[in-house]
């Protein structure tokens, strides 16, 4: 239909009148946009080409990689090597940050994703999803891992692509948040959700239920008053969902409100949290927060925390902006009185 914007018309309108903008950003996100629609071909064609269960190997931080964990983080590389737009970038699936190869030109954008999120989902056929978060870098260099080590209130793009009953991206630049849908037909995304707005108020949580013994008692007690529904402080019924895939319970939340807690964990100090900050919790929170969202680690916003290494991991809560509040309350209430 003549009234439809593309992704790409939507940039540019968001681009024009910018003093600095030089058409580079353009050009890396369309070079993104179409290594997620190879990996929308690759993830929909599932087992007709042979491309689900296990790669029989490991990622830097233990878990076992699915065969499509491989061949999404290859398309993303490939995609963004060729783009001549990145300096380097780094993903869930290699321990170190990736060079640029010396044939393509260095470009001024450092971009850090997970290129298969909720991978666990991919063999039972339910939503998966790319996760990306751009930074900025120096023209021409050859960034260090330090240089990637940088606040979630730094990014100047973070977006992440549904495959799910629709292909769908969801991205900002800064200037909230904006949905598209893939066109299978043209090819293209097609603008369908303007300016995404989160509900403040929520009676729906997404919580692991199986960690509930690991939990600190402000997750223990937000958690049971939910659960306690009308009988009991809150005086209204709760619903609870849990996909498993980031980006699935994530945009749930961006559609209709909700809150989504993957908190810190007590088994093991190594690891506070499953949910790793550069390429899952800082590119969600920059969304949410553009969304009038709120996210946080329950003590922290996500997007102040001064990264220490590129894999680090994170407390995530996030979603409809009344419930984070009231559990960041339970923490600071929890931590006055234990201090
Ligand atoms: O299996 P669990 O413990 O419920 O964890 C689910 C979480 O793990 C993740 O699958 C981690 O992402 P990856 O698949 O990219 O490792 C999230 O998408 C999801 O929120
Ligand atoms: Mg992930
Ligand atoms: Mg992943």
């Amino acid at each position: 239909m003549s009234d439809q914007v593309t992704l790409t018309q939507f940039i540019i309108e968001q681009q024009r009148g910018l003093p600095d903008a030089s058409g580079t950003f353009t050009l890396l996100l369309n070079n993104i946009v179409t290594a997620c629609k190879q990996i929308s071909n690759r993830v929909n064609r599932g087992a007709l080409i042979g491309v689900l269960g296990s790669a029989g190997t490991e990622n830097v931080q233990g878990e076992v990689q699915k065969k499509l964990d491989i061949i999404t983080h290859d398309i993303m590389v490939r995609a963004l090597n060729w783009s001549g737009q990145v300096g380097g970038m780094a993903s869930e699936e290699t321990d170190d940050p990736i060079k640029v190869p010396t044939q393509y030109p260095k470009g001024k954008y450092l971009v850090l994703f997970d290129p298969l999120d909720g991978s666990s989902n991919i063999d039972i056929n339910l939503t998966v999803g790319t996760i990306f978060s751009i930074l900025r870098c120096r023209e021409g260099m050859d960034p260090e891992t330090e240089d990637f080590l940088r606040k979630g209130n730094e990014q100047v793009c973070a977006g992440f692509v549904l495959y799910g009953p629709s292909t769908m991206l969801v991205i900002t630049t800064g200037k909230g948040v904006n949905g598209f849908t893939l066109d299978q037909d043209v090819g293209e995304f097609i603008l369908t959700h303007r300016n995404m707005r989160i509900p403040e108020e929520t009676d729906e949580f997404a919580i692991n239920m199986s960690n509930q013994r690991f939990w600190e008692p402000p997750v223990q007690q937000y958690i049971d008053e939910c659960v306690t529904g009308v009988d009991g402080v809150r005086s209204k019924n709760f619903n609870m969902r849990w996909v498993a895939s980031l980006v699935a319970d994530v945009y749930r939340i961006l559609t209709r409100g909700g809150i989504f807690l993957y908190p810190a964990d007590l088994r093991d100090p190594s690891k506070p949290g499953k949910l790793r900050l550069m390429y899952e919790a800082n590119p969600m929170a920059f969304i949410i927060e553009q969304a009038g969202g709120v996210c946080t680690t329950g003590r922290e916003a996500i997007l102040d925390i001064k990264p220490q290494t590129i894999h680090q991991r994170v407390p995530l809560i996030l979603g409809s902006k009344t419930e984070v509040e009231r559990i960041t309350d339970y923490y600071s209430q929890y931590d006055q009185a234990n201090t």
